[in-house]
């Protein structure tokens, strides 16, 4: 709600919808109505995830309203490169909100490949240590402590505030691991641990980015496959960058008051 991007005089609610057809951020306040302008992140881990999308945008660009900027960030796969690009773009571009775009793994075998999630809370689920068979956290070990900032108890929660809309989808709980679970001693431990429904290998670094930030946030998951045994060929890539990009698409143009 920072860049005001137009005032005026306070008028009654059917004129100030005529005057906003287009979901502008407004506020009331001293007998003016506030219009500020929003620029918004959309990022991912890989260009493939986003093609669709960034298509969009060259097309459509042009008739969005000067109210609405989206910048979008290929951050790269993993943590690592999720959290320096994002760290380092949060910093400079200080967009209103974040949306990060992604496939994921469901541990869920009845939610349909193709079927979207947005993600609620995030567990660094393989930063730890090895004690004999066991898996330990860094909150198990003492290393951190439940509610560091930014944590909520163990988890980086999404609480949803500050944003200018929030999709219909159900909200689950995910995990993030640098290495992408194939056994069933892994995924028994995780499941035991973390009850997840979706696994990913960037999510916890965009929700703690965002938080550190103090940006608002969305992070959309599209399901590509489910958390088994490794077998590629069961995999549905296609149907889920296409899934999630036309959730994207939605998003965007309706914030852009855009009829497709
Ligand atoms: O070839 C493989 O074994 C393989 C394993 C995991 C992911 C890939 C990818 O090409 C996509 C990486 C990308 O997708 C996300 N993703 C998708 N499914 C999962 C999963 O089951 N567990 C963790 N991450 C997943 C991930 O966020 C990466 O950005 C290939």
């Amino acid at each position: 709600m920072k860049k005001i991007f137009a005032k005026i005089p306070l008028l009654t609610e059917y004129c100030q919808f005529i005057l906003n057809p287009v979901n502008c951020f407004t506020w009331a306040s001293d007998n003016f109505l506030y219009f500020c302008t929003m620029k918004i992140l959309v990022t991912a881990a890989t260009t493939l995830e986003i093609q669709p999308f960034t298509r969009f945008l060259d097309e459509h660009r042009s008739s969005f309203p000067a109210h609405l900027d989206v910048e979008v960030l290929v951050a790269g796969i993993g943590m690592m490169h999720t959290a320096f690009s994002l760290g380092t773009y949060l910093a400079v571009r200080q967009p209103d909100f974040a949306i990060q775009a992604g496939i994921g793994g469901s541990f869920d075998h009845s939610r349909e490949l193709g079927s979207l999630v947005m993600v609620a809370e995030e567990y660094l689920a393989d930063l730890g240590a090895e004690d004999n068979d066991q898996f330990k956290d860094l909150f198990d070990i003492q290393l951190w402590q439940p509610s560091q900032p930014p944590f909520t108890g163990t988890a980086l929660v999404n609480t949803f505030s500050g944003l200018p809309f929030i999709p219909d989808l159900p909200k689950v709980r995910g995990v993030s691991v640098n290495l992408v679970s194939g056994s069933a001693a892994t995924i028994a431990r995780l499941e035991t641990k973390y009850a997840p429904v979706i696994e990913s290998m960037e999510g916890a670094a965009f929700h703690y980015a965002c938080l550190t930030a103090k940006v608002p946030f969305l992070q959309l998951r599209s399901i590509s496959n489910y958390v088994e045994i490794r077998d590629k060929s069961k995999w549905k890539i296609p149907l889920a960058v296409k899934t999630l990009n036309e959730e994207l698409i939605n998003i965007i143009s309706s914030l852009a008051g855009i009829k497709l």
